[in-house]
């Protein structure tokens, strides 16, 4: 039986996630919706997939989860936010056996949380949690080169889709806490978001800003500031990267001067580069790199979870059948036995 797709969210990522949809015919669009419309019954699914960056969405991932709806997400707004709402998506997932799928939302299905939980269950321990976990900002800080203004880069990187729809869930460095929160919590701790120590790329003009167009304008306020860190950080041969870390010692992300030969500084464009300390990996960490942001992966990683469900749950339908089947053969063989 085809899977019947909710799809809540028309923007970059949604609308990339769409194109791929019209190309497939295993896959029954049931509902779509965004701000200002919606189509279709949302009743009629089988899986809501959430292509927004709504607080409000997000707040309903368990309850569909609980209901036995399976739940794909971009939004890293689920688990990458309160304590409690992650435990709520677990506990949901727990009990309805329905699926969560999360691959975009770190690295934009780079398969890092997949590496982490094969890690976890194959029964090593993880330690520490290293990485370049913001493509927008890997982005920007890869081609500053303090000349031009910062803020002229963060609207091209606006353009090209590899920021939030606020651009200052990146720039604070939000983005990259609740990544960080979602790949801890992964490994097994139940990480707080203020635990998360957050030093990111902004200022107050900027932070004070309401709405969209008072942030466009507010955008030139980091020039100055970021001219200043780029050439302090070029003076003692290093470049500005925006580094999340969690060990036994805590957690933060902020702005690290690194020197080219570190291995976080490696890369480039939008690349993620995150490495996974763990009781396997004792010596060097396991690293993995690749392109972090833009919607067209983004969207690709969303259809991978999808289909990911869809086999998953056909091959337990099939092996329940075949189980159902091996059980009355074998109370065949035994009434034979007995007579
Ligand atoms: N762009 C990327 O590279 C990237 C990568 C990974 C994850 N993501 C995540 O994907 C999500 C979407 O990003 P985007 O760049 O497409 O954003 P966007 O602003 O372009 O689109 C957001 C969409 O969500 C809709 N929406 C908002 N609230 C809604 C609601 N309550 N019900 C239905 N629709 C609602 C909006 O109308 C809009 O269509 C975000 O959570 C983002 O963090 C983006
Ligand atoms: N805005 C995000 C998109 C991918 O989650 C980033 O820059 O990494």
């Amino acid at each position: 039986m085809s899977l019947r797709i909710a799809l809540l969210g028309t923007g970059q990522v949604g609308r990339a996630l769409l194109a791929r949809l019209d190309a497939r015919t295993d896959l029954a669009l049931v509902h779509v919706a965004n701000t200002r419309w919606t189509q279709g019954a949302f009743e009629d699914a089988t899986v809501v997939i959430d292509a927004t960056a709504s607080d409000a969405v997000a707040a309903r991932h368990a309850d569909w989860l609980g209901r036995g709806l399976h739940v794909v997400t971009a939004n890293k707004l689920g688990q990458g936010a309160d304590l409690a709402r992650w435990q709520a998506i677990e506990a949901a997932c727990s009990a309805s056996g329905a699926r969560y799928g999360d691959s975009a939302t770190v690295g934009a299905g780079l398969p890092l949380l997949r590496s982490l939980r094969a890690l976890r269950d194959g029964g090593d321990a993880i330690h520490g949690v290293a990485g370049v976990l913001s493509g927008s900002l890997a982005w920007l800080l890869g081609a500053y080169d303090g000349e031009q203004p910062f803020s002229a880069l963060v609207r091209r990187a606006q353009a090209a889709g590899f920021m939030e729809p606020d651009p200052r869930v990146d720039l604070s460095g939000e983005d990259v806490r609740r990544k960080l929160l979602i790949l801890v919590r992964a490994a097994g701790i139940a990480l707080e978001a203020n635990e998360v120590a957050l030093e990111g790329v902004t200022t107050p003009r900027l932070l004070a800003a309401t709405t969209p167009g008072d942030i466009e304008h507010a955008l030139p306020s980091l020039d100055a500031g970021m001219r200043d860190r780029f050439h302090a950080a070029q003076a003692r041969n290093t470049r500005l990267h925006l580094v999340a870390r969690w060990d036994a010692s805590g957690a933060r992300v902020g702005l690290e001067a690194l020197s080219n030969d570190d291995p976080l500084a490696g890369g480039q464009g939008t690349d993620n580069r995150v490495a996974l300390h763990s009781a396997r990996y004792a010596l060097r960490p396991l690293v993995i790199q690749g392109p972090g942001a833009g919607a067209d992966i983004t969207a690709a990683a969303l259809l991978d979870d999808v289909l990911t469900i869809r086999n998953t749950t056909a091959l337990q339908r099939s092996a329940s059948i075949r189980a159902g089947a091996s059980e009355k053969k074998l109370s065949i063989d035994c009434g034979r036995l007995i007579a």
